[in-house]
């Protein structure tokens, strides 16, 4: 694979951190839902968390030292579940975010956890296969007090893959002296992974993306979007809408974007990814500023990269019918109240997105029956409970007069709080 450019990271994208953003919408929850001073406290705060260094030996014999995190926001409704992110962006405050995210996302989709979130501040780009083996066999050393099959059980997220979930099995099966499938998700499928899990986020953002289609009056087929983001959730989500009909007329990655008004031929597009590293340059598309995709006018527009790229500074100009965030946090809280003010309609991630955890738990689950289930049966389990999720976001913000957000938001947190109170964690 050769790769001439260099990234176009977008100048100054994000104006509201993430956490910003997810304490923002807590914030609003616990308001609305009217509880007290304590227990927004203690929802706002990780339950535990855990900051590492990572020696690294180098290829070249050199030494770094890499800083890693596992941030556990929440454990009243089950075990702590969430992704491991590589990336040179992560920071402690990061993770605290997308780990608090994950407790409203397991919650809103019923899946019996908390919420948690891992990962190391580097570019996977700039390291061997050799140095990211040790790099992620260290950390799991470093936090393997807090994981496990009933404690805390990492998957996939930016920059880490089906490979990185076995050395993570691996090194946690030695220290235990057997081999221990369900501390982790997003496995091979020879390890005990789950047929569908590779493509299931992306299938729940199509679920969902169709469900906002028909809901807005839209037909399917013909539907013309643009994805952010064409790694493991951009790229099958392009693929499944032009499997509905639908026209993918732009997509991006972090060195820039492409655009065919006629529609993306998404499997030669994946073919030149897989070539050069890039969706840039392929020949059957113009260039388009990366910025540009966000502003195109669509039908469904679906952030599948990183936080804060719709923000206050580009929101008044997103001219897509609908936003399905496939990413976490790609919309600021400032940006939400321009959209909604805007009528655009917005699939919070914790709704959109949680077609990955979800067969997560059905891989847990097949992990702890050591029984494999057949592709179907993941598939439509996951489709049932996309939809389920859909139907109760819409009647409760149909309810209550509230955006999709806030009404997933107000359903998640009430659920958390309910299950302290239950356990009798919370008076
Ligand atoms: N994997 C999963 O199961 C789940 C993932 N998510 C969320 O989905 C998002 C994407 O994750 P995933 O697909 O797994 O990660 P990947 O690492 O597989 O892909 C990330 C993609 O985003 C691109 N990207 C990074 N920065 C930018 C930018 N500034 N502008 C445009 N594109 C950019 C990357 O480009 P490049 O290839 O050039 O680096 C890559 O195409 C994240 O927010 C993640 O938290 C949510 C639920 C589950
Ligand atoms: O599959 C999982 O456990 C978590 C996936 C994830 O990190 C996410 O939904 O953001």
């Amino acid at each position: 694979m050769t790769l001439l450019q260099t990234p176009s990271r977008p100048p100054a994208t994000q104006h509201t951190s993430a956490l910003e953003d997810a304490h923002a919408q807590l914030a609003a929850a616990v308001a609305d839902l009217g509880y007290d001073e304590g227990t927004h406290a203690m929802l706002s705060k990780s339950r535990r968390e855990l900051t590492v260094s990572i020696p690294l030996r180098r290829d070249d014999g050199s030494t770094q030292v890499l800083t890693g995190y596992r941030v556990q926001h929440n454990i009243s409704r089950g075990p702590a579940k969430g992704g491991l992110r590589y990336s040179p962006q992560v920071t402690l405050d990061e993770v605290r975010a997308l780990a608090m995210w994950m407790t409203w996302k397991c919650a809103l989709l019923d899946v019996p956890y908390g919420g948690a979130k891992g990962g190391i501040a580097l570019d996977p780009r700039q390291y061997s296969q050799a140095e990211l083996e040790r790099i992620t066999r260290r950390y799991t050393s470093e936090i393997l007090p807090i994981i496990g099959p009933q404690q805390d059980i990492p998957a996939p997220d930016i920059g880490t893959d089906e490979r990185t979930m076995a050395w993570i099995m691996d090194t946690y099966s030695v220290s235990k002296g057997h081999t221990v499938p369900g501390v982790v998700t997003g496995k091979p499928l020879s390890l005990g992974g789950s047929l569908g899990r590779a493509s299931a986020t992306s299938r729940g953002v199509v679920h969902i993306a169709n469900a906002a289609l028909r809901s807005e009056g839209i037909t399917v087929a013909g539907a013309t979007a643009a994805i952010q983001g064409f790694g493991k959730v951009g790229r099958d989500a392009a693929r499944f809408l032009t499997d509905d009909g639908a026209l993918v007329v732009a997509a991006s990655d972090q060195y820039g974007a492409v655009h065919n008004a006629a529609g993306l031929d998404i499997d030669a597009l994946g073919a030149h990814v897989d070539a050069t590293g890039s969706v840039v340059g392929f020949s059957s598309a113009d260039p388009l500023p990366a910025g540009e995709l966000l502003e195109l006018d669509i039908d469904v527009l679906v952030p599948a990269a990183i936080e804060g790229v719709i923000h206050e500074g580009n929101a008044a100009n997103v001219r897509a019918r609908i936003i399905v965030e496939g990413a976490n946090g790609p919309t600021s809280r400032d940006a939400d109240a321009i959209l909604a003010s805007n009528g655009v309609l917005v699939v919070p991630d914790i709704l959109a997105n949680a077609g990955g955890v979800i067969v997560s738990y059905f891989e847990w689950v097949q992990a702890n029956q050591s029984y494999r289930w057949e592709a179907r049966d993941v598939e439509t389990r996951l489709e049932e409970r996309m939809l389920a999720g859909w139907a109760s976001v819409n009647s409760h913000a149909a309810a209550h007069d509230l955006t999709l957000r806030a009404a997933a938001t107000r359903l998640a947190v009430a659920r958390v709080t309910e299950a302290h109170r239950l356990r009798g964690l919370y008076p």
